[in-house]
């Protein structure tokens, strides 16, 4: 089990953005190479890896998934092994998926199971999203497993706990990128410019009212404006502005509304403020539903040994959604107990325990009860 935990710092130190983990790849194939040819085969699909582990009967394909993205965050945890990478970070806990992945198949290599696994190791899950042109890849129909697992790591939850529920676990996501092109020009004579900032200022104003006064407040819905840029110094009105930003919600009505008003709010600020805005929206990540029958009959093994929380849904969003519309399966939460720092925070230090814990849950599971 030490491999695993080996493998986690490893991977921890080289944090790579979207469809370009490279070295993520270059590691994961190094380890995938060291298995016999007989006993397990692999193809890669842009940064990501799909392998099959050959089982006894092989009567079935039994699929996990793990991301391997990292994230443009400055590492501030002072772990000895902390990431090599200025300016990048596992701070969503991937390294953690990924070498779960990494030392469940070694498992399986090692005492083979009934049924074939196949491990997708998957690309920029923080966006663009991996996981939809990997299902949509020939690959995927070579691999394509009966049913799938996914975890993701709750900072919130002890290690030895496992959360989630059947239907929608999270939320759909899309991404909203906004350009404002104004004029600039001095800071004393603003009659003479378009000043973007203060269109900007409006329009974060704005977007945040559409989820209080256009959603039905009975449901769940996001609006979060996480990057904003503007300007180049005090006394120059600024030409150019830029947001950047995240919509959620649990159902796609809710979301079609929520891409509905942002429009409707852009075109009101280019009238009123006599910009000209750009709005691009990304790829919408479907919710992730689980299998309600994939959920029983796991829930139940997890509650036989170890501990099992009905969780609510989260509106964290997640590409594993598109594979679970292919496939059913479900995600869960695996607790791994660093309360005092969430996800996407620069301090995130998931405690290890939490991988030899799963790892050995999934291969019970997989042997036996799957
Ligand atoms: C589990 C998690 O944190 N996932 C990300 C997915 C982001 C998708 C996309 N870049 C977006 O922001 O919409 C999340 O932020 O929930």
């Amino acid at each position: 089990m030490e491999y695993a935990i080996e493998m986690r710092r490893e991977l921890h130190k080289i944090p790579e953005p979207g469809f370009k983990e490279f070295k993520t790849q270059a590691f994961i194939l190094n380890q995938i190479r060291s298995y016999p040819e007989n006993r397990v085969s692999y193809d890669t699909f842009e940064t990501g890896v799909f392998v099959r582990v050959k089982g006894l009967t092989g009567n079935r394909t039994i699929g996990y998934r793990a991301d391997i993205d990292g994230l443009p965050i400055e590492e501030a945890t002072g772990l000895p092994f902390c990431s090599e990478h200025p300016g990048f970070m596992h701070a969503c806990g991937h390294d953690i998926h990924a070498s779960i992945a990494l030392g469940l198949l070694r498992r399986i290599v090692e005492l083979p199971v009934m049924d074939d696994v196949v491990f997708l190791f998957q690309p920029a899950e923080e966006g663009p999203g991996g996981a939809e042109p990997m299902i949509k890849s020939p690959l995927f129909e070579k691999y394509r497993p009966s049913e799938m697992y996914g975890l993701h790591v709750a900072p919130e939850y002890p290690v030895g706990t496992i959360a989630s529920r059947p239907g929608v676990l999270f939320a759909s996501a899309r991404e909203v990128h906004i350009t404002i092109y104004g004029q600039s020009g001095h800071a004393a004579f603003p009659h003479l410019t378009i000043d973007t900032v203060v269109a900007q200022a409006a329009l974060i104003m704005q977007l945040q009212t559409i989820v209080s006064r256009s959603i039905n407040p009975m449901n769940c819905s996001v609006i979060t404006i996480g990057k904003v840029e503007a300007g180049i110094r005090e006394n120059v009105i600024a030409g150019r502005a830029l947001l950047d930003g995240t919509m959620r919600a649990l159902n796609g009505t809710d979301m079609e509304k929520l891409e509905q008003r942002v429009r409707e709010i852009v075109r009101g600020i280019e009238a009123s403020f006599g910009v000209k805005i750009d709005l691009q929206f990304g790829n919408r990540y479907y919710e992730v539903v689980n299998d309600q029958n994939v959920v029983n009959k796991f829930s139940s093994f997890v509650k036989m040994n170890a501990t099992y929380i009905e969780c609510d849904a989260a509106m964290t969003g997640e590409d594993f959604g598109f594979m679970l519309k292919e496939v059913p399966g479900m995600m869960f939460w695996l607790g791994v107990n660093n309360a005092t720092s969430g996800l996407h925070q620069p301090t995130l230090n998931p405690d290890e325990e939490a991988i030899p814990f799963v790892i050995n849950l999934l291969d019970h599971y997989f042997r036996e009860y799957v």
